[in-house]
C-alpha cells in the first residue's frame, strides 16, 4: 500500500473563542489532485495554511511524506517542532496564494532563484536554469528580465506558480489562485494549473470557487462543513450525486450565486 503524502489526523483550529477545525481528518495520495470545497468561514484556507506552517493546529497531527509535521522525536519523547524541523518538512510543500506575493523590486527571474539559492542553496547558475525552465513551462520564458509591475495579474500568477516549482514539492497548494484575477485572466492561469495536474507526479490540495475546473483536474473533491470533512469522492459523486443535506444545500446556494 502507498503511503499518503499528506494525512490531516483529527485537526482542531481554534482563533480564540472561535473554534473552526473540530476533527477533521483527510489523506492526500502521491500524484493525487485534492480539491476542498465548503462554504465561507469553513476553514478551507486555515487548513492549507496549517500545512504551509502559516498557521498551527490547535490539537491533532499533520504529517508529510510520514513525519510529523508541528511534532518531532526528542529523547524517545514528542516535543513541539523547532524551526529546522518545520523547514524540513515543509520543504516538500509549496503554495501558491490568492495574492501573487511577488517581490515588486526583483526581476522575474530573480523572483524565482531567491528561495531556491537560500533555502536550498543552489548555486546561482543552477538556480537560474531551474527558474527559466519552469518559467518556460508557465508559458513566460520572455519575460525573465522584467519586474512584476510590468506583467498582467493572469502573468503574475503564473510567475508565481513558477516560483514555487522551482522548489521540487512533492505537493502544491493553490488557494483560490484565480480569485484575485479579471475574469478574462482566469483562463490561462487554470491551464497552468490543470497541465501540471495531468503530468501526475506531483500532490495538489486545491482550495477553489471554480466548480468546473474542479470537476475537470480533480481526483476527489472534498467537501468540508462545521469544522469537518462532511463529504469526499469523485467529482461525479461529490458534485454530481450529494449524499448530504449540506452539501445539497451548499451547491445549490453556489449554483445560483453564479
Ligand atoms: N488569523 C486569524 N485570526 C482570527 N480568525 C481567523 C484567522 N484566520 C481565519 N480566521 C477565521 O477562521 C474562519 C475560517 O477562515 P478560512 O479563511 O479558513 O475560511 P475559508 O473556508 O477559506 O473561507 P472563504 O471561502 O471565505 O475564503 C473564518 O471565520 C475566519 O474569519
Amino acid at each position: 500500500m502507498t503511503q499518503p503524502i499528506v494525512q490531516f489526523k483529527g485537526i482542531k483550529k481554534s482563533f480564540d473563542e472561535l473554534e473552526v477545525m473540530k476533527d477533521f481528518t483527510l489523506d492526500v495520495d502521491p500524484g493525487e489532485i485534492v480539491s476542498i470545497i465548503g462554504p465561507s468561514g469553513s476553514g478551507k484556507t486555515t487548513i492549507i495554511r496549517m500545512l504551509m506552517t502559516l498557521e498551527k493546529p490547535s490539537g491533532g497531527d499533520i504529517i508529510v511524506e510520514g513525519e510529523n509535521l508541528w511534532k518531532m522525536e526528542s529523547k524517545g519523547k514528542m516535543v513541539p517542532a523547532d524551526e529546522k524541523h518545520l523547514r524540513k518538512v515543509r520543504s516538500n510543500v509549496g503554495m501558491v496564494f490568492q495574492h501573487f506575493n511577488l517581490f515588486p523590486h526583483m526581476t522575474i527571474l530573480r523572483n524565482c532563484t531567491e528561495a531556491p539559492i537560500h533555502v536550498l542553496g543552489l548555486s546561482k547558475k543552477e538556480a537560474e536554469t531551474r527558474a527559466i525552465e519552469m518559467l518556460e513551462k508557465v508559458g513566460l520564458g520572455d519575460k525573465v528580465d522584467n519586474y512584476p509591475v510590468q506583467l498582467s495579474g493572469g502573468q503574475q500568477q503564473r510567475v508565481a506558480i513558477a516560483r514555487a516549482l522551482v522548489m521540487r514539492p512533492k505537493v502544491m497548494l493553490f488557494d483560490e489562485p484565480t480569485s484575485a484575477l479579471d475574469p478574462e485572466l482566469v483562463g490561462e492561469v487554470l491551464a497552468v494549473i490543470k497541465d501540471l495536474a495531468q503530468q501526475g507526479d506531483m500532490s495538489m490540495i486545491l482550495v477553489t470557487h471554480e466548480m468546473d475546473f474542479a470537476w475537470q483536474v480533480s481526483d476527489r473533491i472534498v467537501f468540508i462543513a462545521d469544522g469537518q470533512l462532511v463529504e469526499h469522492g469523485k467529482p461525479s459523486e461529490v458534485l454530481d450525486n450529494p449524499k448530504s443535506d449540506r452539501l445539497r444545500n451548499f451547491l445549490e446556494r453556489f449554483r445560483t450565486q453564479v
